[in-house]
């Protein structure tokens, strides 16, 4: 709803009302209404401010209600009577104004921001475009290239970039209401004709076509097959007409996204991001319940790809680090790597470098005297487990003790430990100070705060942190076995890694799965499967009874490494080049190897690819629900879009099952294990087997069907 009190004698005042960030509901679209109209009768009245309440302007549209039928009056006509007003009407701008909320300010005659306010068209993020006259008057304000990068990206703008743009008419420290109050008395004897920005032309811009032209090649790139980017440049386009027709065009592009699956899939992925910070653990322990310990000094310790990243990203929010490297060479490598990207960081954000937030070390000492450790050390439980006696030993009482290990016990290493309740994971996503996901894993032993401690500091540094039970590979890396080993059994088969790839980038990863493995490195996960016993001679396409694929493990012998080695499952220019080509030995070799083992190649279609691979790491997630290692889809759906590439549009992997039809993936599971008995990971699990009895229930209803988390070693 929205609250009206006339102030300052003549100014009428609206404030709108819907906590927590007074989302754009049919109560508040409708409360505009009547507000509106009671200030535009009130004789005594000579302009109007609007404003949000507990200092935030408006969050937008209020998502929840696109899920039902609209109800209450449209936002296009509530904001058309705010612009149209006899009466001029000050938008006052406090915390901030997103979406609708920002396409309400465009249509008041002034804004006024307070310079820590945040504005922006976010809904590109949710599958849509800013519906509400936003692609139409923002363009108009300030000029096509500027309105499509705010709406093509969704990003927010600082209240100093928007006064730059002409987006606000001026930005304040002071209460932002009295200034737009005070505004609006100066201004209430002028008619806002001239201030409705329906009525502006759209800027004259010297070569407008190409700037379209360039920025719809790039957003097509970006896209990754998304259907809202290309429909916000077709929408600001559209600007360049009359603003009626201008308006029917963005109308009519809004309403094939708004029914979209892609649209549904990115609110899913929303309000999943939020969902995943009200952790619970098998004790019964909440986020609610639990205080975390705020950490002031922390040490990282291994500098390689990892604890560079994650030395970077704690410096970054604020807390005081020890970087330590027991390999002096990696030391010094570290010390400049860290510093360019502090610098880096710094630059872009606009603010001075934190260089003296950390300090190096070349010894454990250090650990003495801080607050929550991060061990970043080689994947390699003996050379980790010596690390936490270590610390254990160093470390002042209460200290947290984190490992960065990618899928190790983290019981294992707390147990080493004299105080195994301050133990868990923090599995970063490379590069670390980028990549928006942290799974925090919880041991058996891990007490509440030491969970509630992590998930926060993981928020600090701007992460998504996700809780999960301890178990091979946690969430992610689990999901992933089965995903790589069926595309190892597709090249054994007949299919080529470009053609896999292709598939995959074409359903929307940033990657297919083989230029992944090159990025990352054969070697990590070859390193890991040694350690758990090869199978050679005879038996090397089988383990402990079932199908093997050892096409990974050879390419390493032959020390093909990937990008760092300059070749892989393609070939590369150089060591560390980037661009991947197909490689003609890799064609030759998957040849030898199939004619050794009897294989026939045969036509492997783009079908085959994507459901062997994608529903064999489905498969794996509903597993990881029945297990108990994650608490619900949400969980599952965010670490994948956030930490794996899978395309947002597209919801995360639980809840494109979903959307595919559980039914139909089941059947689809059950044919290829038919066909390959021997990949135990196309066997359906029985969770997925109970969905689909129970009538195939939404993703939001899972939750019923599972049990408490859990740790599963
Ligand atoms: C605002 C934030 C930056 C705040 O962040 P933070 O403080 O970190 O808090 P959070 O934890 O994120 O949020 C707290 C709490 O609030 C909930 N919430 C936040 N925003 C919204 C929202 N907009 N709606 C609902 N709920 C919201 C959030 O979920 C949390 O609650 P919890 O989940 O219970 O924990 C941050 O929250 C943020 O970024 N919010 C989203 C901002 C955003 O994306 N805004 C854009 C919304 S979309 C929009 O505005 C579009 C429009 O206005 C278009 C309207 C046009 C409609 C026209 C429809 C036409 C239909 C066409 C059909 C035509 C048919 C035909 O013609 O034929
Ligand atoms: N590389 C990746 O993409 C990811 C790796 N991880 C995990 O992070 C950890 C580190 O991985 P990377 O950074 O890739 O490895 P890396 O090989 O790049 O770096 C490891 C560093 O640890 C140092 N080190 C070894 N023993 C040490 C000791 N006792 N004390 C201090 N330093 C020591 C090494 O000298 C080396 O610099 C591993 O557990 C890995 O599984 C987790 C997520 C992603």
């Amino acid at each position: 709803m929205a609250q009206y009190s006339r102030v300052s004698g003549t100014v009428g005042l609206i404030t709108l009302l819907n906590p927590p960030v007074n989302a754009l509901s049919a109560a508040v679209r409708q409360g505009i209404v009547d507000m509106m109209d009671k200030a535009l009768s009130d004789r005594k009245v000579k302009s109007v401010v609007i404003c949000g309440h507990n200092g935030k302007f408006c969050g937008g549209a209020d998502i929840r209600e696109f899920s039902s039928p609209l109800t209450g009056p449209l936002l296009i006509p509530v904001i058309q009577g705010v612009e149209s007003a006899a009466k001029p009407v000050v938008a006052a701008i406090e915390g901030v104004a997103l979406g609708g909320g920002l396409e309400l300010a465009l249509g008041c005659h002034y804004r006024i921001a307070h310079s820590k306010a945040r504005l922006g068209l976010p809904e590109v993020h949710l599958g849509l475009l800013p519906g509400a006259g936003g692609s139409q008057r923002l363009p108009r304000l300030i000029g096509v290239p500027a309105a499509l990068d705010i709406i093509t990206t969704g990003r927010h703008v600082t209240a100093a970039e928007a006064l730059k743009l002409g987006l606000v008419d001026r930005v304040t420290d002071r209460n932002t209401v009295d200034e737009a109050v005070k505004f609006a008395l100066s201004v209430a004897d002028q008619s806002p004709q001239s201030r409705r920005i329906s009525t502006f032309p759209c800027p004259h811009h010297p070569d407008l076509d190409a700037v379209f032209e360039g920025v719809m090649q790039r957003v097509r790139q970006r896209a990754r097959g998304a259907l809202a980017p290309v429909a916000c440049v077709q929408a600001v386009a559209a600007a360049t007409l009359p603003f009626a027709q201008g308006m029917e065009r963005e109308r009519e592009l809004m309403a094939t996204l708004f029914t979209s699956g892609q649209a549904r899939a990115q609110q899913y992925h929303f309000f999943a991001q939020r969902a995943v910070g009200r952790w619970s653990m098998p004790s019964g322990a909440r986020w609610d319940k639990t205080k975390p310990v705020a950490v002031h000094k922390a040490m990282v310790i291994g500098l390689g790809t990892m604890g560079r990243g994650i030395s970077v990203a704690l410096v970054q929010a604020g807390v005081s680090v020890v970087a330590m490297e027991t390999n002096e060479k990696q030391l010094m490598d570290a010390k400049q790597a860290i510093s360019s990207m502090l610098e880096r960081g710094a630059k872009r954000r606009g603010v001075a470098p934190a260089l003296d937030k950390i300090r190096y070390s070349s010894d454990m000492q250090p650990a003495a005297d801080v607050d929550l450790v991060i061990e970043a050390v080689f994947e390699d439980m003996a050379l980790k487990k010596k690390v936490f006696q270590q610390l254990s030993a160093l470390c002042k009482p209460g200290t947290f003790l984190c490992s960065n290990t990618s899928g190790l016990d983290v019981d294992q290493l707390a147990s080493e430990t004299r105080t195994p309740e301050l133990v868990v994971g923090m599995h970063f996503f490379a590069p670390a100070h980028v990549m928006k996901l942290l799974e925090v894993v919880y041991g058996s032993r891990s007490s509440p705060q030491a969970v509630a401690t992590a998930m926060e500091l993981g928020k600090q540094m701007g992460k998504v942190s996700v809780a999960v039970g301890n178990c091979r590979g946690f969430v992610g890396n689990r999901m992933l076995k089965p995903y790589l080993e069926q595309a190892f059994f597709l090249l054994e088969e007949g299919a080529t890694p470009e053609f896999v790839d292709q598939v995959l980038e074409e359903f929307g990863f940033a990657m297919g799965v083989f230029r992944m493995s090159d990025l990352s490195g054969l070697d990590v996960g070859w390193r890991v499967r040694k350690a758990d016993g090869l199978p050679d001679g005879h038996s090397a396409r089988i383990r402990q009874g079932c199908r093997y694929s050892p096409l990974g493990d050879l390419l390493c012998e032959q020390g093909r490494f990937g990008q760092k080695t300059g070749r892989g499952w393609y070939q590369y220019d150089k060591p560390g080049g980037q661009v991947a080509k197909p490689d003609p030995w890799l064609q030759d070799f998957l040849e030898k190897f199939r004619t050794q083992h009897g294989l026939v190649a045969r036509r492997i279609d783009h079908q085959e690819v994507l459901e062997r691979c994608l529903y064999a790491l489905m498969n794996e997630g509903f597993r990881i629900l029945e297990d108990g290692i994650a608490a619900g889809p949400e969980d599952i759906d965010v670490i994948y879009v956030l930490g794996y590439s899978w395309p947002p549009h597209r919801g995360g992997p639980m809840f494109y099952a979903a959307m595919v039809g559980l039914k139909k993936v089941l059947e689809r599971l059950e044919h290829y294990h038919q066909e390959h008995p021997d990949i135990p990971s196309l066997k359906p699990c029985n969770l997925l087997r109970k969905l689909v009895v129970s009538g195939s229930p939404p993703v939001q209803k899972w939750r019923e069907f599972l049990q408490k988390p859990q740790s599963q070693l």
